[in-house]
């Protein structure tokens, strides 16, 4: 087994270095960011530049739900565009939500109390302002954070590896991770509706219990999309991705 950030071991105090002698058993590890031990993933997602990639944000969010990791969903930027940021919130209804602005401070006593005494990580696209959350948490610590790509608007990968930092204020561990942008799910298409929990008061009520949601009759998800119990995008999304598992 190969140690993960996260991980808890024992180790043996040796001539200048530690030497890890066993990781112990995990509650809980994910792929993407990769660590383990984790309360809570909190998935970033910014209001303003760069543009939220939502379909990589319900991919991860999926793969928490799957392994038993309680999602966070974090609105940064709010100072940027305060309607997109509402927009956005709107969409995750289903899961936690805290709006920040890691650049005027809004929320940061929120998200203090969310991750109160927790062990938690951090993930999403490059830019975002993960470090730059991690700053504002314990204004101590001074990561450094990058701008966007003029070219792109997209992020410059500045957070090269996944580092474990304690915030003294509110006693808990924040796992500061790389943004990445490819990311795809790994479980059958079957699946997948089980770990929407917009999704979990309507699929009892479909026709089929194999219902995929998709072109099935009387499925009580689609209903709830025409009658706007469920957001329409998120399930465009989620379409999206059970046909691409299709193709595999
Ligand atoms: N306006 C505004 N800018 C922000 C906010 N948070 C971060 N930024 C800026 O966004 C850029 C990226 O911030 P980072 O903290 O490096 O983003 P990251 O998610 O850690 O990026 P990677 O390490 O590449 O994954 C920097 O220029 C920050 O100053 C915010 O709340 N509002
Ligand atoms: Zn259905």
């Amino acid at each position: 087994m190969k140690p993960m950030v996260g991980d808890l071991v024992e180790f043996e105090e040796l001539a200048g270095y530690n030497s890890i002698e066993e990781i112990l058993p995990r509650k809980n590890e994910i792929r993407r960011p990769a660590v383990a031990n984790i309360d809570r993933m909190l998935l970033v997602l910014s209001a303003g530049k760069p543009a939220a990639d939502l379909l990589l944000a319900d991919k991860l969010l999926i793969q928490a739900e799957q392994n038993n990791v309680v999602p966070l969903v974090v609105i940064n930027k709010t100072d940027t565009d305060g309607k997109r940021a509402e927009e956005l919130e709107e969409q995750y209804a289903c899961y936690n939500t805290v709006l920040t602005s890691a650049r005027n401070t809004e929320g940061i006593d929120a998200l203090k109390e969310r991750i109160r005494t927790l062990c938690v990580c951090l993930a999403g696209q490059s830019a975002v302002g993960k470090s730059s959350l991690i700053n504002r948490l314990d204004e101590s610590f001074d990561l450094e954070t990058g701008g966007l790509s003029k070219k792109t608007d997209r992020g410059k990968h500045t957070t090269r590896q996944a580092e474990l930092f304690y915030i003294k204020d509110c006693d808990a561990y924040v796992v500061d991770t790389p943004g990445f942008s490819m990311f795809d799910v790994e479980m059958k298409k079957k699946e997948i509706a089980g770990y929407y929990p917009d999704f979990s008061q309507f699929r009892q009520k479909c026709r089929f219990v194999s219902c995929l949601h998709d072109r099935e009759p009387d499925c009580a998800v689609k209903q709830a999309v025409e009658t706007g119990k469920i957001n329409r995008e998120r399930y465009e999304r989620y379409l999206r991705i059970i046909h691409s598992l299709e193709e595999k």
